[in-house]
């Protein structure tokens, strides 16, 4: 009798159909049925669940993810419901999860995890950047100086995918010039790189270099802006003048490209974003021969990359394989490969791109998942010993909801509001249904466990468990949950890691979640005085088996405590930490007020940090409308408790400041005050160009196989 023939694996598909056409679509169904897979095109404006079940999803949603940027509300809604289905069927592999894309979106975001993952690479680095809000002159240069971007800066859209207007940037020679770039930006220093762009296809294990034409070297003067559109100076085909070296700069000698140092950022990159398509674009600078990564696209265009589509669905193949075979997908792949590293994974860093859409208005209240606590919800929990709330959306999960009784693709979820255990429940819409920091829907659910009074027992975890990547389900266990309780979670995008694999933890997104977890975490996360004073922790910090890293890198010894003494310029040199403190502890202050509060946050942290101080009137301090936004806050703050008394005397520009008296360890940062000098985020050193030569580099792909 003939074998029966298996059934054709299932690859659901969506890319937009600009998209569609580059990326020809016709071959890789072709291929993909060579591999007895099928493709079936997803149909985002209809119910997601009928046209399943797929065994992998493959997708480049960030154009919608760009339009619902955009306020458009359907985009919004297409969004949250594509995150939904995702959520629905979480051991389906997903290329890629969302919540890296939430990072690549926000240029800041990116920028601050490239910032943490390069910061012990002699050779490696991400160029100086600050996100400028569109306000005065003055603030301009002050965050530029603090920042230690220098002149001349690429400014760059704050988010960065999408539409043509996320690749309208402008190279701004001088600080005089700084007024003819309108709006807010990402400002990063520029490298002089002449004029060579290595772009770094990633396509899961295997990886391409193409190299593309870039801007010519552009030297600190007060010439005239530069406006142009990324897309039409670094592509196979551009030829730009912007891109044609200027006389005296040709017989300038480029350092040659090192393909281990490629291979390194390669890895690092994807590992800290637990991705298989990504397209990463390094210049070398020409003088320090350092490499810089400048941009990491998702799902790239590949341009130029022979034999594309034989990989893609060999890439899906095995995906499809790996699940079959109960093998974690593909963050764990990475992090098994690079197991003296420590594997990282920063999902969002400190971004919550559906937060940020809320409080926009862009996200309508109850349609896009808006949190749908009461008041009642956000206020009064101010006790520290309120909330902890975990949710672990996992195989591992499944199996303990099974054998506690609770239902198949089911979470557990540590609900403080039951005293000290935790409780199973079920995400099939019953009660306390799934929760992911990172869905626009589930927050509704996460936030209705949000009750009050609870012990902040020693069994309490205070993480919601990131569920979007299909790579998590399997890590659970109660070596991890021990380790996730043990650090009071808290620790907004951190990551955990056990036996070699990732669990990135993120915050629940609801801000009296945050306010109750930040105070418990005030009482018991980390020891050092400055990191207390900080509480509820750097966002951006890593936890590995009770070790503490900030994103600067230092590291806490094995129980989490930091040297007191180190720890104090840790913290003060490490921007991308305080900036997150700051705004975590900002949220915590003043819980009540959500959606104004994310704007307010926002806005903070575009005017954080001089000289370690953590002033929260910062933006005050620098803004054109001082005495109301400092009118603003003190309303706010006045219904906080705790809060430090303003002097509200003095609000008029440059002079609006916390009271003095302020009790600092009442506090936290609100009013903290330290002294000494920043050290510039992501300042680079100068390190001798490395003797290693590759031997040529052509302008078509190669490909490096790991
Ligand atoms: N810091 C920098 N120093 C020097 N040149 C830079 C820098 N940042 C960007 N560029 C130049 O500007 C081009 C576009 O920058 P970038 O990649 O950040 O923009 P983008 O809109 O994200 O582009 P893409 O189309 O690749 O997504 C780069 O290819 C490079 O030529
Ligand atoms: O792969 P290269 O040639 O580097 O160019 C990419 C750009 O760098 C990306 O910014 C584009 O993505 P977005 O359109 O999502 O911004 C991306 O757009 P695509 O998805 O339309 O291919 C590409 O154009």
């Amino acid at each position: 009798m003939e074998p029966r023939k298996e059934l054709p694996k299932r690859i659901g598909f969506w890319l937009n159909e600009k998209k569609c056409k580059k990326f020809n679509v016709p071959e890789f169904v072709e291929e993909c049925r060579k591999k007895n897979m099928e493709v079936i095109k997803l149909l985002l404006h209809e119910p997601l669940q009928p046209q399943g079940p797929f065994d992998v999803i493959l997708h480049k949603i960030t154009p919608i993810y760009a339009q619902a940027l955009d306020a458009n509300q359907e985009a919004c809604l297409l969004a949250s419901a594509f995150e939904q289905y995702l959520l629905s069927v979480p051991s389906v592999p997903v290329v890629d999860p969302v919540p890296a894309l939430h990072t690549l979106l926000h240029r800041p975001a990116t920028y601050a995890l490239l910032h943490a993952i390069t910061a012990h690479d002699d050779q490696v680095m991400t160029p100086p950047y600050v996100e400028l809000p569109d306000t005065n002159m003055r603030t301009k240069k002050q965050l530029l100086a603090q920042a230690g971007v220098t002149f001349p800066i690429v400014c760059k859209p704050v988010f960065g995918c999408g539409g043509t207007a996320a690749h309208e940037l402008a190279v701004v020679l001088s600080a005089s010039r700084l007024t003819e770039w309108q709006g807010p930006c990402v400002a990063q220093s520029f490298v002089q790189h002449g004029a060579v762009l290595y772009k770094l296809y990633v396509l899961g294990d295997a990886w391409h270099l193409v190299v593309r034409p870039s801007l010519k070297n552009f030297r600190a003067t007060d010439a005239p802006t530069v406006h142009f559109n990324s897309s039409k100076v670094s592509k196979a085909d551009s030829c730009s003048p912007l891109t044609q070296l200027d006389q005296s700069d040709r017989a300038m000698r480029h350092p040659q490209p090192d393909n281990s140092v490629f291979d390194r950022i390669v890895r690092t990159v994807r590992e800290s974003l637990s991705m298989d398509l990504l397209g990463i674009d390094v210049v070398i600078d020409s003088s320090s021969g350092q490499y810089a990564i400048i941009d990491v696209n998702p799902f790239p265009s590949y341009d130029s990359i022979a034999d594309l589509m034989p990989c893609f669905a060999t890439l899906l193949f095995e995906k499809i394989q790996q699940r079959s075979c109960g093998h974690v997908l593909s963050a764990s792949s990475i992090n098994d490969l690079l197991p003296a590293r420590g594997g990282r994974r920063q999902d969002s860093a400190g971004i919550d791109i559906p937060a940020l859409l809320r409080a926009r208005g862009h996200l309508p209240r109850l349609q896009c998942g808006e949190d749908s606590r009461t008041d009642d919800s956000h206020e009064g929990n101010s006790s520290p010993n309120t909330i902890t709330q975990a949710t672990y959306n996992t195989e591992d999960a499944r199996s303990s909801a099974a054998a506690a009784g609770g239902e198949e693709n089911s979470c557990i979820q540590t609900d403080s509001s039951s005293t000290t255990n935790s409780k199973i429940c079920s995400s099939s819409g019953k009660k306390n249904t799934s929760c992911d920091s990172n869905s626009f829907t589930d927050r509704k659910s996460c936030s209705s466990s949000g009750k009050k009074e609870s012990n902040y027992g020693e069994n309490d975890a205070t993480v919601t468990m990131n569920t979007m990547n299909a790579a998590h389900e399997k890590t659970l266990n109660g070596r991890y949950r021990k380790e996730l309780s043990e650090n009071k979670g808290c620790i907004e995008n951190a990551v955990f890691q056990t036996n070699g694999i990732n669990v990135t933890l993120s915050h629940d997104n609801g801000i009296s979640e945050r306010k109750k977890t930040c105070d418990a975490a005030a009482k018991n996360v980390i020891n050092s005085t400055d990191i207390k004073q900080n509480t509820n922790g750097p966002a951006n910090i890593i936890a590995q088996n009770g070790i503490i890293m900030t994103s600067n890198g230092k590291r806490s010894d094995s129980s989490g405590i930091f040297d007191e003494s180190q720890s104090k310029n840790d913290l003060k040199s490490d921007q991308n930490a305080q900036l997150n403190i700051k705004c975590t502890n900002i949220a915590s202050k003043c819980c009540y007020e959500l959606d104004e509060m994310q704007n307010e946050v926002h806005h903070i942290t575009n005017n954080t940090i001089t000289d370690g101080i953590t002033h929260s009137l910062k933006g005050c301090l620098y803004s054109d409308q001082c005495e109301d936004d400092c009118a603003g806050y003190a309303e706010k703050h006045s219904k906080c408790d705790a809060y430090c008394n303003l002097d509200l005397a003095s609000h008029t520009e440059g002079s609006c400041s916390c009271s003095p008296a302020c009790d600092v360890s009442k506090t936290n940062v609100l009013c903290t005050y330290s002294a000494g000098s920043p050290s510039a985020a992501g300042a680079s050193s100068s390190q001798p160009y490395p003797s290693h030569v590759m031997s040529s580099v052509s302008s078509s792909s190669t490909l490096q196989q790991r």
